[in-house]
C-alpha cells in the first residue's frame, strides 16, 4: 500500500507592489491513501490552486516535503487543468501521445473508453468543450500517474454534459485504480466522485474536517443520496455552511 503524504510547513506569496508577504499554507498535511478518490473543497481564494501547484512541481518556492511512501521517493503527477490546454496544431491523439509513454493500443483503449474513438484525427477547433475535457483526461490517465490533480475539470460544462464525463471519469479510474485529488466548489459533485472530502479553511489554508463518503458507489446515481448525504453534512458540520 502506497500513500502520498503531503506536508507543507509554509507557502508564502510577496505582494510585488508593496512587498508585503502573504502566507496561504501553513502547517498543512494531507495524507492520500492507495486508490483513493479525494475532494477538496474550499472558499475562493483559500489555497486550492496554490496547493496542486506545489503538488505537481509547477511551484517551487514553498518549504515541505511531498513523498511517495513508504518509498519515500517524488510521486509521478498529471494534472488536469480548468481549462483542456490543448495544442491546437496537434490533433487529438498527436494531444494525449505527447507526454506519455503508452502503447498506441493504451491510446486507443482510451479514446474508445472516453467515447472519442472517431475523434482522434481531429483537431481540437472541432471538439466541443466536453470532448476537449475529456480529451484532456486521457491524456493524463495516458501518463500512467501515481497521482492526479484535477482542478474544477468540469465548470462551464452544461449539467447533463458535466455528469456524462464524470461518469467516464469513475468508469476509467475504475479500470486502473489511483490517487486522486480533485479540486470543486460543487459539493454535490464532490459528493458523488470522492472516497473522502476534505473541507479546508483559509488565511493560512487549514483543514476544517475530513469526511469519508459513505455511499456505495453503485448507488450514487440517486440523486436523493447524494442530497440525503448533503443535507446531513450541514447538520454534523456546520461550519462548512461558511465555505460554499
Ligand atoms: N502568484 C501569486 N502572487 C501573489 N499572490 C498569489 C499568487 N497566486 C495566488 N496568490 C494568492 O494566494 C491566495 C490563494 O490563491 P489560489 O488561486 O491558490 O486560491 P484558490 O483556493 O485556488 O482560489 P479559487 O477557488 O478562486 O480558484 C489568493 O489570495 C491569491 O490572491
Amino acid at each position: 500500500m502506497n500513500q502520498v503524504a503531503i506536508q507543507i510547513s509554509d507557502k508564502s506569496y510577496i505582494n510585488s507592489s508593496d512587498k508585503t508577504t502573504k502566507q496561504v499554507i501553513k502547517n498543512l498535511q494531507i495524507t492520500l491513501a492507495n486508490n483513493e478518490f479525494v475532494c477538496l473543497v474550499g472558499p475562493s481564494g483559500c489555497g486550492k490552486t496554490t496547493l496542486l501547484n506545489i503538488l505537481a512541481k509547477l511551484d517551487t518556492q514553498f518549504s515541505g516535503s511531498i513523498e511517495l511512501r513508504p518509498e519515500h521517493s517524488q510521486p509521478k503527477v498529471a494534472y488536469v487543468f480548468q481549462n483542456p490546454r490543448l495544442l491546437p496544431w496537434r490533433t487529438v491523439y498527436e494531444n494525449i501521445q505527447l507526454a506519455s509513454a503508452a502503447k498506441p493500443e493504451t491510446l486507443d483503449f482510451l479514446l474508445a473508453s472516453m467515447g472519442l474513438a472517431d475523434e482522434k484525427d481531429s483537431y481540437p477547433e472541432h471538439l466541443s468543450l466536453g470532448m476537449s475535457r475529456r480529451v484532456s483526461i486521457i491524456r493524463a490517465f495516458a501518463t500512467a500517474p501515481d497521482l492526479l490533480l484535477m482542478d474544477e475539470p468540469f465548470v462551464s460544462l452544461d449539467p447533463p454534459t458535466a455528469r456524462q464525463v464524470r461518469e467516464l471519469l469513475i468508469d476509467l479510474w475504475t479500470k486502473r485504480p489511483h490517487k486522486i485529488l480533485f479540486v470543486t466548489h460543487d459539493l454535490r459533485e464532490a459528493i458523488t466522485l470522492a472516497d473522502r472530502l476534505i473541507f479546508l479553511n483559509s488565511s493560512p489554508m487549514s483543514v476544517i474536517s475530513e469526511v469519508p463518503v459513505t455511499i456505495p458507489r453503485n448507488k450514487r446515481h440517486q440523486e436523493i443520496k447524494i442530497e440525503q448525504f448533503r443535507q446531513q453534512l450541514f447538520i454534523d458540520y456546520p461550519q462548512i455552511a461558511e465555505l460554499l
